[in-house]
């Protein structure tokens, strides 16, 4: 059923069935991979907090998590500038450390904040993202774990916000 958000409206997109699979399948990626090590994630606010939290409840490996609060959007658009709102509180020296987002957009957020973790030198640093436009990139970046790779439009719920809202929503729907 389609929804309205403040202006906008949107159409169902992937259903929690969907993101549940995917959500499975990367975690069991990240189990087999990590086997026998202890790796740090480092989980992007705000947007990233709803695929963090249902991947980590996947994991049987010995782990860590911790969150950073990056964020350039407003509204629909990127502004262009990477504000730290909150920032790390973890050493990253020899650690394996894996990035969680929500989204891989224009890739602008991620190719801001990657040199400052390896500028720490983690054992290895790797990324995990629930959503990748690729069509949208601007600054390329390697996604290690993926679950959806979609076409550039809009997306809201599962942590996306539009201006705000939608954060809630179980499912993703996309613009209209
Ligand atoms: O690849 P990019 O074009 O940089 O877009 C991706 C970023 O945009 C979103 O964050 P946003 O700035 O909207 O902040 P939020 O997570 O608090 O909503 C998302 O959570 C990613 O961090
Ligand atoms: O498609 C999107 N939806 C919500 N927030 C976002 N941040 C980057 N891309 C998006």
């Amino acid at each position: 059923m389609a929804i309205q958000v403040h202006d906008k409206k949107f159409t169902p997109y992937l259903s929690t069935g969907d993101i549940d699979q995917e959500v499975k399948r990367v975690a069991s990626e990240i189990n087999r991979d990590y086997q026998g090590k202890h790796p740090l994630f480092i989980a992007i606010l705000n947007g990233s907090f709803m695929f963090a939290s249902d991947l980590f409840k996947e994991l049987t490996i010995d782990t860590e998590l911790c969150f950073i609060k990056l964020a350039s959007y407003k509204g629909m658009k990127s502004t262009g500038h990477i504000i730290t709102a909150i920032g790390l509180d973890t050493e990253l020296f020899g650690r394996d450390v894996i990035i969680v987002e929500d989204i891989v957009d224009t890739g602008k957020t991620l190719s801001e904040f990657l040199p400052q973790l390896y500028h720490q030198q983690p054992a290895s640093l790797k990324i995990a993202a629930l959503l990748h436009k690729p069509e949208a990139t601007r600054y390329p970046i390697h996604i290690d774990y993926l679950g959806f790779s979609v076409p550039d439009k809009f997306l809201l719920g599962y942590g996306l916000d539009y201006d705000g809202l939608g954060r809630n929503l179980k499912e993703i729907y996309q613009l209209a």
